[in-house]
């Protein structure tokens, strides 16, 4: 006997994917997929790192010279196909099942086979058309009615490291308006403060000094580390806030000014136990909130030792932990870090990600949900800081369109929970 009427699940069947290569903000491909159904569409694209950890999952590219200096993604693009063959027909809002068999095809530890920028694409793509396809923001389809708190931007305004063509060994130099009301004020007053960074910069070192590095932050000719705090202290001060309003976070991301045996920084070369000192020292002097990768990737004894000295201080971990369950169940066991930087395409799904994140929260860490330095316009992570309930968003300058997608999509889901939105208070 035929049944009548719509088969409820056909109508949340994935029907088609497609993917194709996009530019990155670096100017390099990356990948763009789209996933349909019959009532809802999902397109997203995939971020990519320049200090990335050893133990994040495999970005493929094609690696022959003729096309985008070996950078092509086409491999990538190519693998979303075999994917699709194996998820069509699928309720695009198994997301976890989605994943998971993504990871089977896969089969090696880092996606090296398909390529974590080919399952993360569908991956995210799944959970947009999902959304999509119920109607819902993606914010409420991950969070559930319960997603209703807006993380503390950390913006990034003075670059450094491998992000910058200057000599500061520190990478990035944010601010956090933890002490404002409302997103929406957080966003003013960091948007304020970079204007008055990029004016004093001005003055102080000239015109090119405002010329920015890999995620919009300002990336003058400096080579001291105290000399960037000054200037963003100055900042604050100059742009009406005190430094209880606004706080200061560092990514040091270490790995990059380690040389095997000790780090190189400000024009010294320092042992792990001096570099310890010194961060105790700048935390002493500035109102310095967060230190994110304070030593290389695998240093989970000195991370230790420094989350024991600066107990009230948030000690990130990044190319620590890459988003890995595993290796930020060690960091717990060991009491390396109190803080998570969760990166997407580290870890390579969505499902793994959250993962990750529920690991990491359980266990009293701070959630910093993250940007890669080469973005996209896709403002996934934006929703996704809100469905879990991050403490902060890490997504660069309030400047330059990559950035600014996430932060005005945050100002969005905001207007759209009204009164039961809440800012985070840290
Ligand atoms: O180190 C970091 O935290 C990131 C993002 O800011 O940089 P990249 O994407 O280059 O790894
Ligand atoms: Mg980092």
């Amino acid at each position: 006997m035929k049944v009548l009427g719509d088969n409820h699940s056909d109508r949340f069947a994935i029907r088609k994917i497609n993917a194709r290569e996009i530019l990155d903000s670096r100017g390099n491909p990356t990948v763009e997929v789209d996933v349909y159904t019959d009532r809802g569409f999902g397109r997203a694209g995939v971020p990519s790192g320049a200090s990335t950890g050893s133990h994040e999952a495999l970005e493929l590219r094609d690696g022959d010279s003729t096309r985008f200096n070996g950078k092509g993604v086409l491999k990538a693009v190519e693998n979303v196909g075999k994917i699709s063959q194996a998820v069509l027909g699928m309720d695009v809002r198994k997301q976890r099942e989605i994943d998971m068999l993504m990871l089977d095809m896969d089969g090696t530890e880092n996606k090296a086979s398909l390529g974590a920028n080919a399952i993360l694409g569908v991956s995210m793509a799944v959970a947009r058309a999902a959304a999509d396809s119920l109607n819902v923001p993606l914010y409420r389809y991950l969070g559930g009615s319960n997603a209703f708190s807006l993380p503390v931007p950390t913006m990034n305004v003075l670059n450094g490291g491998k992000h910058a063509g200057n000599d500061l060994a520190i990478q990035e130099f944010m601010i956090q308006p933890v002490g404002a009301e409302t997103f929406k004020e957080a966003i003013q007053m960091g948007a304020e403060t970079y204007h008055a960074l990029g004016k004093y910069l001005k003055e102080s070192y000239g015109e090119s000094s405002t010329n920015v590095g890999y995620e919009g932050g300002y990336a003058p000719k400096m080579d001291k580390t105290i000399e960037a705090l000054d200037a963003l202290m100055i900042a604050i001060e100059r742009a009406g806030y005190t430094d209880d309003e606004i706080k200061i976070g560092l990514d040091a991301a270490a790995s990059e000014f380690f040389d095997g045996e000790n780090y190189k920084i400000d024009g010294e070369v320092m042992t792990p136990e001096e570099l310890t000192t010194y961060y105790v020292e700048l935390v002493n002097s500035y109102p310095i909130l967060s230190i994110e990768d304070p030593f290389h990737e695998e240093s989970f004894e000195d991370f230790e030792n420094l989350t024991g000295e600066l107990w009230e201080t948030i000690i990130v971990g990044d190319d620590l932990f890459v988003t890995n369950p595993d290796r930020i169940a060690k960091g717990i066991a060991c009491g390396a870090a109190n803080g998570l930087l969760l990166k997407v395409n580290q870890i390579g799904t969505l499902s793994e990600a959250i993962d990750a994140a529920t690991l990491a929260t359980r266990n009293g860490f701070s959630l910093f949900v993250s940007h890669r330095s080469a973005e996209t316009e896709d403002t996934t992570i934006a929703d996704l800081s809100v469905a879990l309930g991050a403490d902060m968003i890490k997504t660069g300058a309030p400047a330059r369109g990559e950035r600014t997608a996430k932060y005005n999509q945050l100002l969005r889901i905001e207007e759209e929970l009204g009164s039961a939105a809440e800012y985070i208070r840290l």
